[in-house]
């Protein structure tokens, strides 16, 4: 019988030792905390069951963490603990009534409330009032000095202000990083293209426990201090609230949800409140803490092997959990981005039960590894949406698949467009898509656009959820009893609406171009495209470099326009609003005489300082040249500003004309 009980105690303590390892040593755990209580909440049943199977360096037993050998070691005059957890209200009930049992008493307790901050443990000791050492709990026994980078916390006191400021004085607190600070260092590490962190534990924890301070000196890192080590020379309160009141007046920041409570009712109401609260709270919280106030029933109560029997960790629901990725679907959102979504087997995380989570886009896929068939960490916090933090590869299975991303849009088959550098992919559809529909269609009517006078968003909405609009070429055959349907529309605005549609008919190309959304068009753009093309058929048919010829279009927004008029259903819609009877005169092209310039090709390079380039490329495309991207046999001349480089050489080579900037504006001078 206990020799298959052995097998499973030693494997669990296996596994668990194996956690531990890549959590307090590695700082980048591999499974959720969620697994870990409950791993070792197995462990310590087994054990309970079988006494005669404990032994003292089961993991059950030890503080976890050993002190890293690469920095020195700190003996703790008093050893640091863990907490015991309670993770329902039954059980901090059962804790309530253990300690009054053993402390004889029948009234209700008195607690001190904290927020459990998810950070790490650190004790700093002040001399005569000076910081002269700080150390991580370590294993609890030994913890590794990190005095150097404990100082670079800005909200620790160097030097304690105040009275009565004790010999010596150690003060024990979290090490935390709030979210704001977490999310940026987050960023800032992926923009780059380093490893982030899993969650701000581990990046409080990474931070801190760096070789070189000048590091931790630039991580966003926050102190919060929750209890008292050894103390000489000074008299101090007999109660632990009095006592974190005091270190406040020595210049110690302490967390501001701390509440001293009268039992359990109470305690739970702070439970249920800080809960409640978690989402809004600047930084993480794995539940809350709750020690027995009076400081003479601490010490009566004592220790456990790892944790103090006065204190407990008031565990909330966990908000990262282990789960399987059953498939990934493909969804688009209003402006056509492309989300692939995780279909999740359904788990309990953060509160609720979670099937589907964010992978946000292609790049994060890639950084995450993940394949479908995985087991992975789920992550949800707050009322943000779920988000696949991690693939757990140790449980990785034979069969797992790769994700393909789609090269059609799932809803309207359309095209898909990813732009280098840019880490969204988009549905090209933009006037078709059934995703994208409102608002393609809101941005088709709008003042700037065709400027459809009395066509509201609440008018918008209705007519695409009664599938009334498909794209903006239907808006124009729809009759004036269509709009009467439609809700708070009376005949007579339904009959201005059919009018204002038949005016803004007549448009011009500029608007017209504007009025299709293509991505990153704006008015100017527009406008741009108009005057340098002339009519609609030349930009749907330009290429990449002859779009790039416009003022102010690169290479984006030259791909954009491309993959736009390239879209077989968007070149439909087009034909469908020409056939309906959308029209604009004619841009007249202006005269040789007014365009001194027509016929040669300009190419700028290097910087200028007088003008700017968008501007002197327009000014020179308003007299008639052509800029070019790129010198050859047929440019006219090249202007070089500053700093030019193999384009000016090149023009050298080939014996063109080179202008400098005050030659440019002379020529512009001369003409306009
Ligand atoms: N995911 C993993 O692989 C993995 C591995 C090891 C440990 N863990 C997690 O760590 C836990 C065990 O870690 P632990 O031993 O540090 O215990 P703990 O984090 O559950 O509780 C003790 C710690 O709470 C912190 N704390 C925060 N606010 C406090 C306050 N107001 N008063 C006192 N202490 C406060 C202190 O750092 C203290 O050391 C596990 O329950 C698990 O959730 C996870
Ligand atoms: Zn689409």
């Amino acid at each position: 019988m206990s020799e298959p009980i052995n097998n499973q105690i030693l494997s669990l303590r296996a596994q668990l030792e194996e956690h531990n390892y890549q959590y307090y040593v590695m700082d980048n755990p591999t499974v959720p905390d969620a697994e870990y209580d409950r791993l070792m909440r197995e462990l310590i049943e087994l054990e309970t069951a079988h006494p005669e199977l404990l032994t003292a360096d089961s993991p059950s037993q030890k503080v976890g963490g050993e002190a890293l050998g690469k920095f020195e070691q700190v003996q703790h005059q008093v050893p640091m603990l863990s907490l015991d957890n309670a993770f329902d209200e039954a059980e901090f009930t059962a804790f309530n009534r253990r300690i009054k049992e053993r402390l004889l008493s029948t009234q209700e307790l008195a607690f001190c409330c904290e927020p459990k901050l998810d950070g790490l443990a650190v004790s700093i000791l002040y001399r005569d009032g000076v910081l002269v050492q700080a150390a991580t709990r370590g294993d609890g026994q030994v913890g590794e000095n990190i005095t150097e980078n404990v100082k670079t916390i800005r909200n620790i006191p160097l030097r304690l202000r105040g009275e009565d400021i004790p010999q010596e004085l150690e003060v024990r607190g979290e090490v935390f990083m709030d979210s704001a600070g977490f999310a940026r260092l987050n960023e800032t590490a992926s923009a780059k293209g380093e490893k982030t962190f899993a969650n701000p534990r581990n990046a409080a924890a990474g931070s801190l426990r760096q070789l070189d301070s000048k590091i931790t000196a630039k991580r966003p890192l926050m102190f919060y201090a929750y209890s008292l080590g050894v103390v000489q020379g000074a008299q101090l309160p007999n109660e632990h609230f009095a006592q974190l009141k005091k270190l406040t007046e020595w210049g110690f920041p302490m967390c501001p949800e701390t509440r001293l409570v009268e039992g359990t009712e109470q305690v739970i109401e702070y439970y249920q409140d800080i809960l409640t609260r978690r989402g809004e709270l600047a930084y993480e919280i794995d539940g809350v803490v709750i020690k027995v106030n009076d400081k003479a029933y601490q010490e009566q109560l004592g220790f456990v092997a790892r944790a103090p029997r006065w204190a407990i960790a008031f565990k909330f629901p966990a908000q990262e959990e282990i789960t399987q990725l059953l498939d990934v679907e493909f969804q688009v959102g209003r402006t056509g981005a492309i989300t692939p979504v995780a279909r999740l087997e359904p788990v309990f995380v953060g509160g609720v039960t979670v099937s589907n989570a964010t992978l946000h886009n292609r790049d994060e896929i890639d950084r995450l590894g993940v394949k479908i068939g995985d087991t992975v960490i789920v992550r949800r916090a707050g009322d943000v949406i779920p988000q696949v933090t991690q693939v757990v590869l140790d449980r990785r299975p034979d069969n797992v698949r790769d994700i393909e991303f789609p090269e059609h849009c799932p809803v309207c088959n359309s095209h898909v467009e990813r732009v280098e550098g840019e880490a969204v992919t988009r549905c090209t559809g933009g006037l078709v898509c059934q995703a994208q529909r409102k608002q393609a269609i809101k941005h088709f009517a709008s003042r700037k656009a065709l400027d459809v006078d009395g066509l509201g968003d609440k008018i918008v909405e209705q007519l695409v959820d009664r599938e009334l609009v498909h794209t903006p070429a239907d808006l124009f055959v729809l009759k004036q009893g269509h709009f009467e349907s439609l809700e708070r529309m009376g005949p007579k605005s339904a009959k201005n609406l059919v009018e204002a549609l038949e005016t803004a008919k007549t448009t011009t190309l500029a608007k017209f171009l504007y009025a299709l959304g293509i991505r990153e068009v704006g008015e100017a753009t527009a406008q741009n495209l108009a005057n340098h093309f002339l009519t609609l058929d030349k930009v749907m048919s330009a290429s990449i470099d002859a779009l790039q010829e416009v003022s102010d279009v690169g290479v984006i927004v030259a791909q954009h326009l491309h993959a736009f008029f390239n879209e077989p259903h968007n070149q439909e819609v087009v034909s469908a609003l020409l056939a309906v009877g959308l029209n604009w005169p004619d841009i007249e092209q202006k005269s040789e005489q007014q365009q001194p310039l027509a016929g040669l090709t300009y190419v700028l390079t290097g910087t200028l300082s007088q003008l700017n380039r968008n501007d002197a490329k327009a000014r020179l495309q308003a007299l008639g040249a052509k800029v070019s991207g790129s010198v050859s046999k047929n440019t006219h001349a090249l202007v070089a500003g500053e700093k030019a480089g193999s384009k000016l050489t090149k023009a050298q080579e080939l014996g063109i004309d080179v202008l400098d900037e005050d030659a440019l504006i002379a020529l512009l001078a001369q003409y306009e």
